[in-house]
């Protein structure tokens, strides 16, 4: 089956403070060594998709950085790879940035009219997860759908009014979506992922994106339900959308210090999660360190004590200083004799010696990017 992905990952909004005023959310580092946008990106091409399209609008220097020629992830092709698809002025448009998912995908048409694919794979930069696609490809051409959903079943936990609730018949048919109620009105809520046939994705665009309706599932897929045939796929893996809450970027970092969730995410032959990697030397655990129940990526250098954290490439840890419960994010330098609870330490971060800092209560302290404390 041929499968065009596009990768939407230009959001002007997102919730994460401080993390994102320098760089957009798919470009967020995630478990010292990656990007978020690296799971989509992956997951597409493990499941066979070759020609990628990557929306992207908002801060996105450090994502086009990242993404390169595609190389990484074998993208880098004579027919198909990788595109990055940022707004452009035209003789037909003069509007210079995607006022949607709609809008964005209906002003690159051209990318889909080109490709030699009949089925699209619409995802998030936002989203971690590590998932085989092709057996939903087979599910919803067994179920002659127009689009067919990703939805999962979770916790009662999680804060719906940030999600779709997704409800379906006895046949898996999507009857209803409310999207970001504030009532809760179903555990089964909507991934952000979208299959669906070429043709009739051009269709819908054509006929709604003139007419002002720029999103794709608030002003096309839900009114239009009863008219359309949309099924919905369940993923029972582990899913997380970085992007909702400070708090849930940081647990989302945190997970990967449980064994199911790096079992799941990594330790799978066949479903590598591929990077932009980068050459520095061996992390190096001196003398006098302790390090425990962490991630410590390359060029890292550690004196001092380092418990239940995720360290990003070439972060310092000097002697006496101890960091615990925290993300610390490439090149950070923390002088001798810092403390550091539930911390999020952005990129080139200097802590002086001596330092406390804790996150208060359910807080997460975040320190800027840059920042000298
Ligand atoms: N103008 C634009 N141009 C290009 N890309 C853009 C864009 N605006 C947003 N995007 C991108 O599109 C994706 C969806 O973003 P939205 O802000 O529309 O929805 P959100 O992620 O909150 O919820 C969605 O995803 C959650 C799951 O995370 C579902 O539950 C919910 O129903 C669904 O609306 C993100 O990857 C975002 O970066």
């Amino acid at each position: 089956m041929r499968v065009a992905g596009l990768i939407l990952s230009g959001s002007t909004k997102d919730n994460l403070d401080k993390l994102t005023l320098k760089r957009t959310s798919a470009a967020v580092p995630v478990f010292g060594k990656y990007r978020a946008i690296d799971f989509t990106l992956s997951n597409m091409v493990n499941s066979g998709i070759i020609n990628v399209g990557v929306f992207t609008q908002y801060n996105p220097r450090s994502l086009m950085d990242h993404l390169g020629s595609g190389k990484e992830w074998n993208l880098d092709r004579k027919r198909g790879g990788l595109f990055i698809l940022q707004p452009f002025i035209s003789p037909q448009s003069r509007k210079m940035y995607y006022e949607g998912t709609a809008d964005a995908i209906f002003q690159n048409l051209t990318f889909l009219r080109r490709s030699y694919e009949d089925f699209v794979l619409i995802g998030s930069g936002d989203h971690i997860y590590n998932m085989d696609f092709r057996p939903l490809f087979k599910y919803h051409v067994k179920n002659g759908a127009d689009v067919t959903l990703l939805t999962k079943t979770v916790e009662d936990r999680i804060n719906f009014s940030q999600y779709g609730q997704v409800i379906t018949d006895e046949n898996n048919r999507i009857t209803q979506i409310y999207e970001k109620d504030s009532e809760y009105r179903s555990n089964k809520i909507f991934l952000g992922v979208y299959f669906i046939n070429k043709a009739f994705l051009m269709e819908i665009l054509y006929a709604n994106v003139p007419n002002g309706k720029f999103d794709l599932l608030k002003d096309i897929i839900i009114p239009n339900l009863s008219r359309m045939r949309v099924f919905s796929y369940e993923f029972d893996g582990y899913w997380k959308n970085i992007k909702k809450s400070v708090e849930d970027y940081y647990n989302t970092n945190m997970d990967i210090l449980k064994e199911e969730v790096r079992n799941e995410l990594f330790y799978s032959p066949e479903r590598k999660i591929y990077t932009k990697l980068k050459d520095s030397a061996p992390p190096k655990i001196n003398v006098n360190a302790e390090v425990s129940n962490s991630f410590v990526s390359d060029g890292c250098i550690i004196n001092g004590v380092v418990r239940n954290s995720v360290l990003s490439r070439n972060v310092y840890i000097g002697a006496g200083s101890v960091i615990e419960d925290c993300i610390v994010l490439q090149g950070s330098y923390l002088e001798e004799g810092s403390v550091i609870r539930k911390t999020i330490i952005d990129k080139n971060v200097r802590i002086r010696s001596g330092k406390k800092l804790e996150g208060i209560g359910n807080e997460i302290n975040v320190i800027e990017k840059g920042a000298v404390l």
